[in-house]
């Protein structure tokens, strides 16, 4: 705690709210947070201590940042599947099944990121929505093309966004002429992005090797970015079992192997830093074999719906002990927003207990927590961000409930003092909280919103 120091970092007052290991929701009435000069969360404690803390950690009443009434912070919240490229599309496009979306919308539009200024422009887009709507991290998906997804990382670190970012990997579509890769030409690629973008040092974002679906790539181009992740030690991301003709197609393009699942971990694709999207299909055995090497899955529930893939039993995933986080999957999911997310996770949990009263239904909390500290874990970044705990970045959103112009009506709230749990439940889940609440975000103790220029 020697780093902290005011003026160079902070202290703020007032409510918190995040989750734990143990607590899906702990709330942290009237605390006390001090952010190092590094960004780092150097204490938390209570309003009460602050004689003790002040003396501890160096600063002065006047430098502390009280909360307003119908405030309080949250932890950042974490995007685990998002094609960035796809935002330029979003919200259209949603009349068909995933494999025929792709051909027909999809690979047409991803072919143009070879256009650096068109790229530029929808990335610069995507990242702002993004972190004015509260993801303080992301893992994206870019397109082929080396140097755009590149931009994308620039664009990340100006912005101040912590960011996985993935040079799509494919070496088979005979739908969109020239939008594939020869075998060759994906790898070499592949490592000249690692290399290109780990040399940038951008302290918050890095590459991830990103094969785009089984059905886009061959088992070679598979086994080596399977060696290429495992040499350099570097997270993975893909698609598995998100719709039925897909699992069909798989089982007929890679008929040696038992499983969607067993396909990627022939070829050493599952590892502790592997996030695979949707699952919505995989049996318990395969679950297991995700357990076992410690692959997390993304439940992409607006994207499940829009392209009538499926519905992922979370509650089944988190039985079997797999690490699970949400995303947001723009543009098969409709909205680039983590909120739009949670309301469809609890919206795809309450159909699964339509269809069977003995499904044990996901509550706000749970959700709250799968789109945090659920989403950090996902991505193997759970030293780093997800929570309030000391050491780790301060990723936060500042929520006014009750922000002048907002969308949220406190009438059950009128003279009173509103529980925080109220407050999180109406901004969250029912009451359609959106940017208009996010007053402030930050991301690694740096305030990123609202944008400087
Ligand atoms: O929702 C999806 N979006 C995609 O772009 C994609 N590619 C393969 N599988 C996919 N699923
Ligand atoms: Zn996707």
């Amino acid at each position: 705690f020697c780093s902290f120091q005011v003026p160079g970092g902070h202290v703020y007052r007032g409510t918190f709210v995040h989750s734990t290991q143990q607590a899906p929701l702990q709330i942290l009435e009237d605390a006390l947070l001090g952010v190092d000069t590094e960004g780092k969360i150097a204490f938390i404690g209570k309003g009460a201590e602050l004689d003790r803390l002040s003396k501890t950690f160096g600063f002065s009443p006047p430098d502390i940042t009280q909360l307003e009434q119908h405030e309080f912070f949250m932890p950042g919240m974490v995007d685990t599947h998002i094609h960035a490229s796809q935002y330029s599309y979003a919200g259209t496009a949603l009349d068909m099944p995933l494999l025929q979306w792709l051909n027909t919308y999809t690979f047409p539009v991803e072919s143009r990121f070879k256009d650096l200024g068109f790229a530029h422009r929808v990335y610069t887009q995507v990242v702002k929505r993004t972190l004015r709507n509260g993801t303080t991290t992301a893992c994206y998906f870019a397109t082929i093309h080396t140097d755009a997804s590149l931009l994308l990382g620039q664009i990340a670190n100006d912005f101040g966004q912590r960011a996985l970012v993935g040079k799509v990997c494919m070496d088979r579509n005979n739908s969109v002429k020239h939008y594939k890769e020869t075998n060759q030409e994906s790898q070499e690629e592949t490592c000249r992005f690692i290399a290109e973008l780990l040399g940038k040092k951008y302290p918050l974002v890095k590459p991830v090797v990103t094969p785009r679906f089984a059905p886009s790539c061959t088992g070679v181009l598979l086994g080596q970015l399977g060696e290429i992740a495992k040499n350099n030690n570097l997270h993975i991301q893909s698609h598995i079992s998100e719709n039925a003709e897909e699992v069909k197609l798989v089982n007929e393009l890679f008929p040696e192997s038992e499983s969607y699942t067993d396909v990627y971990h022939k070829y050493n694709l599952l590892t502790d830093k592997t996030v695979m999207a949707h699952g919505c299909y995989l049996s318990d055995e395969e679950l297991a074999l995700f357990r076992e090497t410690g692959a997390s899955l993304s439940h992409c529930p607006n994207s499940n719906i829009s392209l009538c893939s499926g519905v992922l039993d979370v509650r089944n995933v988190l039985k079997h002990k797999v690490k699970l986080g949400l995303g947001t999957d723009v543009a098969g999911g409709y909205s680039a927003s983590m909120l739009d997310a949670v309301r469809r996770a609890l919206d795809s949990s309450k159909v699964l207990t339509i269809q069977d009263p003995e499904h044990e239904t996901l509550s706000f909390e749970e959700v709250f927590r799968l789109a945090t500290l659920g989403g950090s874990q996902a991505l193997s970044l759970d030293d780093q961000t997800g929570n309030f705990e000391v050491g780790k970045d301060f990723d936060a959103l500042r929520v006014n409930v009750a922000a002048p112009g907002g969308p949220i009506d406190l009438i059950q709230c009128d003279g009173l003092k509103c529980a925080t749990q109220h407050l999180l439940y109406v901004y969250l889940s029912s009451l359609a909280g959106d940017d208009r609440n996010i007053v402030e975000v930050f991301v690694a103790g740096r305030k990123v919103v609202p944008f400087t220029e």
